[in-house]
């Protein structure tokens, strides 16, 4: 049946069309004018709402209502309550009042603080976000809410993003002022995360615990075939995939999330979702429940989605690029070159403020990336590299080149793009080409910071990102309050001259995968944190403290806090990996190894006795190596009981992390390469679980 897909979009979320046609004028107004610019709301207003938004949910079907928030376990977290209220004599009415709307309070001792708070001390609170719409999913009102501690503390990811939201705004609008633009009054960040992932077999997949357990294979000898053939990427669609695509797109639309562009990706059984970019927050929050969904929608396929940023060795893996750029109430994108990006000197002023940011906390910036996951991604398959660095297109380096040093900048002229088919329409090309190996690369009017992991909430690197931004745009202003408008263009070239000289070894166009580029980025001074361990230490950084107490983004304690949940987050992970590891080679593949040597060798004095003279040096070699590969395993599973139990014994989490990244995970290397190597002599049907060749190529 054909569907109208426009009265589709957004029909499950309370919007500005059913707030409109619900709500009493008055607060309509008030709640439009609290969203639009951040301002506090009155419970009268919220009162109203309750009704409205209780009414419309009823209509559409939900009988229940839940706070929805995002403790900082990177995951979304919810608790149903249903709207109804006993009225006497047996009966019900289904209520929702303006309180329970704005405050809600789950016990907040079982997520993760950071050493926030005691576990005795349980109380916290979510608190609605109105910039964020309501909507309904499987019968429940989900209302987006912030949630914090009974002291105040962000125990979440939303509260410090809407801090950096404002911080960000505050600045831009301070510094436009300053240059002549006094109409903006709000900026926004807008971002739009591209989702990659894979699809496997249900079936398959419930047949490896590595899989079920962690998200990733721990062992598996890759493929005869992997992305080499390059016919993946843009590949027609298979029948399976493209029903899988279809309802997962009809689900994010009927919750008003603009899905927009769907791929095949590099590697087998790899795919991409992009939305249109939307503002940070509500991006945010789209993108969980784009997870979630995606997740969900796979299982009535018979599929399964995995979201981890390296499920399988040795081709690509998975991403989440962040296209992020900067635009005003007055409808302005300020990372909008323009025609003649020389002159433009608003926009070159915010490209020198990124370009200043990214440089100064590309540690932060690192770190907005780091999880033990994401660590086997980077380096590699088009993923960037550990070492944060910009890629800037050659004509904007050019521009920035001509200020720095006093040249005229001529512009390139625009080509026309020759194919040598007369046929062919003509276009023009573009200025610069695309990086694929860079972390975070300039694309025409945004940036997109290419370091993150699939599997990740894309709040964190927001919120670096707009506090360090905010913060460079800060000491710009300083730089600038004062000029008279006459010599504001001087002021501002100056300015860029200064600045660029001062950040331009941040800027790297080339190939950031090569030796030369390592040892570059070592003399110009760029951190290369290779692991997450590496890196978090400059969380806690004097400087890197400073910065988001000056503006508001975090406490000192809340710094902290994250910093050690980032680092008990490695370890479990890396424990519960190594704990997986040990099971499915003690308890699956060990098992094979001794059962196909001995069929191999009772097999062959089978044989023999029946023809003696029959060579058997090729199956007494088979068994032997099958039998030094089981000793070998052993031998190393020895080491790792006893390397796990030493990880309960630091005192520091971070010296436990360090453990857990150079002993640990070394051992579960050797491990895999022993069990890979012995793999390929094992036939298919003696495995206990699938191999690559299946999980990658079976749909
Ligand atoms: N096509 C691409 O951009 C590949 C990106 C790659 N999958 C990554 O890990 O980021």
């Amino acid at each position: 049946m054909k569907k109208n897909i426009p009265s589709l979009y957004g029909s499950m979320v309370f919007n500005d069309k059913v707030m409109r046609n619900k709500l009493p004028k008055d607060v309509y107004k008030a709640l439009k004018k609290t969203i639009e610019n951040e301002t506090h709301l009155e419970l009268e207003v919220a009162n109203a709402v309750a009704v409205a938004m209780k009414e419309w949910a009823v209509e559409n079907g939900a009988t229940h209502f839940t706070h929805w928030f995002q403790p900082m376990t990177g995951f979304t977290a919810e608790k149903h309550d249903s709207f109804i209220t006993p009225v006497g004599n047996g009966e019900v009415i289904m209520d929702f009042s303006g309180k329970e709307l704005v405050k809600g309070e789950p016990d907040a001792s079982s997520f993760p603080s950071g050493g926030l708070r005691a576990t005795f001390e349980a109380r916290g609170y979510t608190a609605w976000d109105p910039t964020s719409p309501a909507f309904i999913k499987d019968g429940t009102l989900y209302i987006p809410t912030a949630f914090c501690s009974y002291g105040g503390e962000a125990l979440d990811k939303k509260t410090p993003l809407l801090r950096s939201m404002e911080a960000l705004s505050k600045e831009a609008v301070k510094i436009l002022h300053v240059l002549g633009n006094t109409e903006v009054t709000h900026v926004s960040t807008t971002i739009g995360p591209e989702q990659e992932y894979f699809l496997v077999d249900k079936e398959l997949y419930r047949q490896r615990r590595d899989l079920i357990l962690c998200g990733r294979t721990l062992i598996g000898a890759p493929a005869p075939r992997g992305q080499e053939m390059e016919d993946h990427y843009f590949g027609a669609l298979k029948p399976r995939i493209a029903a899988y695509m279809h309802d997962l797109d009809e689900d994010l639309w009927k919750l008003g999330i603009p899905a927009k562009t769907k791929h095949n990706e590099v590697a087998p059984a790899q795919h991409e979702l992009a939305p249109i970019f939307s503002t940070a927050n509500v991006a945010v929050d789209h993108n969980q429940l784009t997870m979630e969904i995606m997740k969900k929608t796979a299982e009535k396929h018979d599929l399964v989605c995995l979201l981890h940023e390296k499920p399988f060795e040795g081709i690509n893996g998975s991403g989440k690029h962040n296209n992020w750029s900067i635009s005003t109430n007055t409808g302005e994108n300020l990372l909008e070159p323009g025609k003649t990006p020389a002159k433009n000197i608003q926009f070159l002023v915010f490209l020198m403020a990124v370009i200043k940011a990214v440089d100064e906390y590309a540690d932060l910036m690192r770190i907005s990336a780091a999880t033990a996951g994401n660590d086997h991604r980077l380096g590699g398959n088009e993923a960037p590299p550990a070492i944060v660095s910009i890629f800037l297109g050659n004509e904007l380096t050019a521009v920035l080149k001509s200020i720095e040093e006093d040249t005229y900048f001529e512009k390139q002229k625009q080509i026309q793009m020759e194919t040598g088919a007369h046929v062919l329409p003509h276009f023009i090309k573009d200025n610069t080409d695309r990086n694929r190996t860079s972390p975070f690369a300039f694309t025409g009017n945004k940036f997109e910071f290419r370091m993150l992991g699939s599997s990740a909430s894309v709040a964190t690197p927001n919120i670096i990102l707009n506090t360090a931004v905010a913060e460079a745009l800060s000491q710009f202003c300083k730089e600038l309050e004062g000029t008279a408008p006459q010599d504001m263009e001087h002021a501002v070239h100056e300015l860029i001259k200064r600045a660029i000289r001062k950040h331009k070894k941040v800027i790297f166009n080339g190939n950031g995968y090569t030796e030369e580029w390592i040892k570059e980025a070592e003399k110009r001074g760029l951190y290369n944190l290779v692991s997450t361990p590496d890196c978090l230490p400059r969380f806690i950084a004097e400087e890197n403290i400073q910065l988001f107490e000056k503006h508001h983004i975090f406490t000192r304690e809340e710094i902290f806090s994250r910093y050690e949940i980032l680092l008990e987050n490695y370890v479990k992970t890396i424990e519960i990996e190594a704990k997986t590891l040990k099971e499915m080679l003690l308890k699956d593949f060990l098992p094979a190894v001794s059962s196909y040597a001995s069929t191999v060798a009772e097999n062959t004095l089978s044989v023999k006795s029946f023809v003696p003279a029959v060579d058997t040096a090729s199956a007494q070699s088979l068994v032997s190596s099958l039998g030094g590969t089981y000793e070998e395993i052993m031998g190393a599973l020895k080491k790792l009981d006893e390397e796990l139990p030493a990880i309960e014994q630091f005192s520091s989490i971070q010296d436990a992390a360090d453990y857990c990244h150079e002993t640990v995970l070394a051992t579960m290397d050797l491990l895999r390469s022993y069990a890979d190597q012995a793999e390929e002599k094992i036939p298919e049907s003696q495995l206990p679980y699938p191999t690559y060749d299946r999980l990658l190529f079976s749909i």
